[in-house]
């Protein structure tokens, strides 16, 4: 095996040219095997593994720099860059990340996860190589997809101005997740069909240069007036306009090719392009033949491409996708958007039933909830389906466009909560907190997959900012006999006995319900109360607990700062100094990649975790 003698990145450089494709062919062998069992990004990583050959043969690594845009295409990268071994336990906990992560190896120059941010950190990089004084490549390896973004044309905006070189490598797959949308979607496919510009210069200028005497000058000349006649001859005029030479199209698996323009680019002393064109899944049919399925997998048999585990039950994607779509079919005021995750977030469904009413509005975030608040103030009920730690992304446009103007925009947060093996990037365990503390904002939770339902319906009733948040994976389906209407800022009591309360919201309601049966058995019985909202809180039901009990247990899957934990102590503090109060949250702290059942243990918000300090900080003290 060639893969078995490259053990850093310069090993690549030992190889003949006639072996490329044979490491291209082994490296894609390991990636289908390994993610065969472990799950990961599998059809984003078989399409750049000759792009990532080629920046190892024609750069120098790890001293020059490499950024790769969401970095779940870094798997080639990791491999030619001595990390063969990690990938038996690949976004297993305390195993390799699968992204990149300058924790992990100095061949990582920049963490990634969230799209779109490559750009502006290399041009980062390349304006402190400046001021450093240091000798290095920098270059950003952006998809597609995520040059829908608007940090990517921002971070261009600022990248025309450098006076040195610095390489922007477009990854262009036609992919998305799902497909890619919008505009410079359409124009890149109008500029993949034109013939490679470096090509044909590189022919015009030879072929020049060989006549005699007047050859040269020629050439020369038709240098100088090359921006008229590219007008005519190049594609990716846009990026040229703006000031950003453009080299391309590429054919993405052709190394050979692809070293030859990374030599030119190196060349250009300001920010250059390279058009490079690749196939997702290349190599492996099922994800040639289904991208966006293969674009993160779960487990898989590789003779047929089919998951290892059936879904025995639906996940709360599927109950919002289900409820969402009845919804919308009795009122015709309700639209929904998603940042480019129509599979992800649900409403694929929806685009196919209603689809003058569903906005792909690529990896936009912040556009997504400004142009929903649009949307609100012309009289829509705009759903805008989101994961939680992508909402990261529109938080002023939360603040400043929706909550403001107070508009009836609906958000739909999946992935509240730990997400596992993606890791400190897509834990979404900061919605509470962060949305909390804006002013006009609704928040609430659903205990299980009937929930979730009636908090859908009353959300898209209720007139006025509303998050509902809910977490990855099977929606419960405990607890079904509890079913008492939503009412605004009221919580459920499930459970009433005395002395010990639990106050739980969304996911952890499941988990407080095996707390109160582990007590029980103990006997220690105990109350169970679903919070159903954060805000506003339903401090009359935290009055009545007060009243007749020594703790209450707040439990949330978000982090403890400025979770719910820390609004309900504050409130029983400040009436009711004489009740304990234990906070059961996330700490003020990054969570790794991992299985969330070793995650919620490792963290204490699993029910074992919760009856240990309910027995050493109140029942141990008690006695
Ligand atoms: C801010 C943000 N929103 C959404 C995502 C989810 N996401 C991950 S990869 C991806 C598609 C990226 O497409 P592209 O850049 O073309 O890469 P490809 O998968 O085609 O290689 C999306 C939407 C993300 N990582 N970050
Ligand atoms: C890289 C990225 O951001 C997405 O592909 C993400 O991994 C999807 O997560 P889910 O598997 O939870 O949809
Ligand atoms: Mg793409």
């Amino acid at each position: 095996m060639l893969l078995d003698h490259i053990k850093q990145s310069s090993d690549i450089k030992k190889l003949k040219e006639d072996q490329y494709p044979e490491l291209a062919r082994e490296i894609r062998q390991f990636l289908i095997e390994k993610i065969s069992k472990t799950g990961g990004h599998l059809a984003s990583n078989l399409g750049v593994v000759e792009l990532t050959m080629a920046l190892h043969l024609a750069f120098d690594l790890p001293k020059d720099k490499i950024v790769w845009d969401v970095g779940h295409q870094a798997y080639t990268h990791k491999l030619l860059s001595g990390r063969k071994a990690g990938f038996d336990d690949l976004r297993q906990f305390g195993g390799m990340s699968g992204f990149p992560k300058r924790k992990e190896s100095p061949y990582d120059a920049f963490d990634t996860g969230h799209s779109s941010t490559s750009i502006s950190a290399g041009l980062g990089l390349a304006q402190a190589r400046e001021i450093t004084e240091e000798d290095y490549s920098v270059i950003s390896v952006i998809g597609d997809g995520a040059l829908t973004g608007g940090m990517a044309y921002e971070a261009l905006n600022n990248a025309a101005q450098i006076r040195k070189n610095f390489i922007i490598v477009l990854n262009d797959n036609e992919m998305s997740i799902s497909r890619n949308v919008g505009g410079m979607s359409k124009y890149l496919s109008s500029v993949r069909t034109k013939e490679g510009y470096a090509e044909l210069k590189l022919r015009v200028e030879r072929t020049l240069s060989a006549i005699p005497v007047i050859g040269r000058p020629l050439a020369c000349g038709l240098y100088q007036l090359k921006n008229g006649i590219k007008q005519f001859l190049v594609p990716g005029m846009l990026f040229e306009d703006m000031g950003i030479t453009y080299l391309g199209p590429v054919d993405g698996h052709n190394v050979q090719e692809m070293i030859r323009v990374f030599k030119e680019a190196k060349r250009v002393q300001h920010a250059v392009l390279v058009h490079v064109i690749t196939k997702k899944g290349k190599g492996y049919k099922p994800a040639e033949e289904n991208p966006a399925r293969f674009h993160g997998v779960e487990p898989f048999d590789i003779k047929t491409g089919n998951p290892l585990k059936k879904k025995e039950f639906p996940s709360y994607t599927d109950v919002f996708s289900e409820k969402i779509c009845e919804l919308a079919g009795k009122n015709k005021r309700i639209v929904a958007l998603t940042a480019a995750m129509p599979d992800g977030t649900g409403l694929t469904k929806f685009a196919k039933e209603f689809p003058k009413r569903f906005f792909d509005v690529g990896i936009a975030e912040a556009h997504e909830v400004t142009s929903a608040a649009g949307m609100a103030a012309a009289g829509l009920k705009p759903v805008v389906a989101v994961y939680s730690s992508f909402l990261q992304r529109g938080y002023d446009q939360v603040l400043h466009d929706v909550c403001i103007q107070d508009l009836p925009v609906l958000f739909a947060i999946d992935r509240a909560g730990l997400v596992g093996s993606d890791g400190e990037t897509h834990q979404g365990i900061f919605d509470i907190s962060f949305l909390s503390l804006v002013p006009g904002m609704n928040i609430m939770a659903p205990k299980n997959c009937w929930e979730l339902q009636d908090m859908l319906e009353f959300g898209v009733n209720f007139d006025a900012p509303l998050a509902i948040r809910y977490p990855r994976g099977q929606a419960y389906r405990g607890l079904e006999e509890f079913r008492t209407p939503v009412e605004y800022g009221k919580a459920e009591m499930l459970y009433e006995e005395s002395e010990i309360a639990l106050f739980a919201l969304g996911s952890m309601v499941s988990t407080g319900e095996h707390v109160r049966e582990k007590l029980k058995e103990k006997g220690q019985p105990c109350t169970l109360v679903n919070a159903r909202f954060v805000k506003p809180l339903d401090t009359d039901m935290i009055d009545r607990l007060c009243m007749t009990h020594k703790l209450i247990v707040t439990m949330e899957e978000n982090v403890l700062r400025g979770g719910m934990g820390m609004y309900v102590t504050k409130y029983i503090h400040e009436k009711y100094p004489e009740i304990c109060v234990i906070q059961i949250a996330l700490p003020d702290a990054y969570v790794e990649h991992g299985n969330v059942s070793v995650l919620r243990e490792m963290l204490g918000i699993n029910s074992d975790s919760v009856i240990r300090r309910i027995e050493t900080e109140f029942l141990n003290e008690k006695r």
